[in-house]
């Protein structure tokens, strides 16, 4: 049966402090290198998701009943999407020190996701997990401990705002009126 937790120490109920000088340092010059490698590493993170997480493919219309890596692979809905999530991800990092930039960009995901895609949250903290765990696989010179630390606490933050706009869409009582 698939597991349900996040796979790494992402919490998106505990508000992390806020990035430090040096943390956004380290995650702007390890993500210079991952973002180089923009699509592999997006299509990566996606199919791991789908594969280890089967039920999170039920939002996507194309590719909810393909099971094989390779098939899922190639759809392009799963690659357009895997280069959205990039995209997001690389603005936020280079918006490290505008958190009016940073509070926009996660409404936008956070409301489109909960009221257009009715997405259930916990699989943004799932995703982190994944997140975390693909890219210490395909970039370990990078991912130094400092480093996967800096990225488990941006992910946390993100996982934390989103859950927030989540909560102030009235998420809650939504998925609760309807069973
Ligand atoms: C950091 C995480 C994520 C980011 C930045 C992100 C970003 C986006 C963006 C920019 C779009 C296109 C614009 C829109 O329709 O709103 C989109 C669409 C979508 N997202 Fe996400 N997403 C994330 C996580 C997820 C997760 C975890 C799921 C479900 C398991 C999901 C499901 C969808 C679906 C079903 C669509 C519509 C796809 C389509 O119409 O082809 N997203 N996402």
């Amino acid at each position: 049966m698939e597991k349900m937790q996040g796979e790494g120490e992402v919490d998106h109920l505990a508000q992390p402090s806020p990035l430090t000088d040096r943390e956004k340092v380290v995650i702007q010059e390890s993500w210079t290198k991952v973002y180089q490698n923009c699509d592999d590493t997006g299509v990566t993170i996606l199919v791991r998701l789908f594969v280890n997480f089967p039920s999170s493919k039920q939002y996507f219309s194309q590719f909810k009943h393909i099971e094989e890596a390779e098939e899922l692979q190639r759809s392009a809905q799963l690659r357009k999407h895997a280069r959205r999530v990039m995209d997001a991800i690389n603005t936020l990092v280079e918006s490290l020190d505008n958190s009016d930039k940073v509070a926009s960009v996660l409404k936008l995901v956070g409301k489109a996701h909960a009221l257009r895609h009715k997405v259930e949250p916990v699989y943004f903290k799932i995703l982190s997990g994944v997140i975390l765990e693909v890219l210490g696989e395909a970039f370990p010179e990078v991912m130094t401990p400092e480093v996967a630390a800096a990225w488990t606490k941006l992910l946390a933050t993100i996982c934390c705002g989103i859950t927030a706009i989540y909560e102030e869409v009235g998420w809650n009582k939504l998925s609760t009126s309807t069973g």
